[in-house]
């Protein structure tokens, strides 16, 4: 039975929807292994919190058609990148698969989106925060990273024990020079999407040598100026309970970002240095329980036996979709028909 569209009002909902700040999550998904899980879970997370806002998947073209499909059938927007590469160089990143999270960059590009959030596939959300969408526009707001674990170990901080999370405990020596400006983790940031940002991040990649954190340094150098720091709830790099516990009420946490070694609750085994913890051990169980929440599954109300609404004219991911906001070409999915 072919759908019941309601053209007037089909009319009213694309003028309503163009008209609208249009704000989106995105994400970033490479590779056919596992983080399909995690951003799986984020789709079902921003779901179970009652997000306004669509999740824009953000996949390399090594993402494989059936990993593509089902984020289509979470709900998910899937856009294919492609890689963006560091200069030629011999830098040993932190961790060597660091090198293709340069592709993030390629998110200023959609700029059908006025204002999105960025979150890592690692991230759980557990409160919405939509509201960080009402942060005034023309700054890059993100949460401090910590620079105690191991993977800093590079670093002049780490080496006298310096971290921004607890300036006084150890002075920023005068010898070593100016004090390291705030410094974010790259894993979930409040940005704008804007062509003319977007082609100045690539072309200012290409004559800046890499160094260990990747992108997240390179990011961290380009938006020094307008860097606001966002309080840790909006980001708990899980390091920080150990590290910091003084500046962690975990009860107030809305966000959750399972960056520490051996936290990926996909591949959570327990055995790695602080797994043991018993707020560990919660959260990657907190994880799971959406991950596992079939309740939170999407459900395509644009059935063929369904009118298409007014206030939602068109289902995520479809040829329509890619119509509609006449972005660069991008390899829509088309969302599955109705079986
Ligand atoms: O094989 C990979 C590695 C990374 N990522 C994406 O890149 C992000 C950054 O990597 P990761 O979170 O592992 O870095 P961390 O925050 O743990 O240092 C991930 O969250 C994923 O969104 C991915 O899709 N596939
Ligand atoms: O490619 C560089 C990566 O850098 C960051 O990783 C984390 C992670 O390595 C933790 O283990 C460290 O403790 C933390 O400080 C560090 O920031 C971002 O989370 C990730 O999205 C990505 O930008
Ligand atoms: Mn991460």
């Amino acid at each position: 039975m072919a759908p019941v569209v309601n053209s007037s009002a089909l009319t009213t909902g694309l003028v309503k929807a163009a008209s609208l700040p249009s704000r989106a999550y995105v994400t970033f998904l490479a590779g056919n292994g596992d983080y399909v899980k995690g951003v799986v879970g984020l789709a079902k997370g921003l779901r179970k919190m009652k997000s306004a806002y669509p999740l824009v998947v953000a996949c390399l073209p090594d993402v494989p058609e059936e990993h593509r499909a089902i984020l289509v059938n979470q709900g998910c927007i899937v856009r294919e990148i492609e890689p963006v590469y560091p200069p030629e160089n011999q830098t040993q990143f932190a961790m060597a698969y660091y090198v293709i999270n340069y592709s993030k960059l390629r998110i200023w590009e959609f700029v059908e989106y006025s204002k999105m959030i960025y979150l890592d596939g690692d991230i759980q959300v557990y409160e919405n925060i939509d509201h960080l969408f009402d942060l005034p526009d023309g700054y890059f707001y993100a949460v401090m990273d910590c620079f105690c674990e191991k993977t800093w170990s590079h670093t002049p901080q780490y080496k006298i024990g310096y971290c921004q999370q607890c300036p006084d405990k150890v002075q920023w020596p005068e010898e070593l020079g100016p004090k390291p400006p705030l410094y974010f983790n790259a894993g979930m940031f409040v940005f704008e999407p804007s062509l003319p940002v977007y082609d100045d991040l690539l072309s200012t990649l290409k004559i800046t040598p890499p160094t260990p954190f990747a992108e997240q340094d390179f990011l961290n150098m380009f938006f020094r100026d307008i860097y606001k720091p966002i309080p840790p709830i909006y980001n708990l790099v899980l390091a920080m309970l150990w590290r910091h516990p003084e500046n962690i009420e975990l009860e107030k946490v809305k966000v959750v970002h399972y960056c520490a070694a051996g936290s990926k609750p996909w591949r959570y085994t327990g055995k790695e240095e602080n797994m043991d913890r018993e707020d560990i051990k919660m959260l990657v169980k907190k994880w799971w329980d959406i991950y596992n929440d079939e309740s939170l599954d999407y459900k395509s109300t644009f059935t063929a036996a369904t009118p298409v609404p007014a206030s939602n004219p068109v289902a995520v991911g479809s040829e329509a979709e890619a119509k509609r906001i006449k972005v660069r070409p991008a390899r829509y999915i088309a969302a599955p028909s109705a079986a």
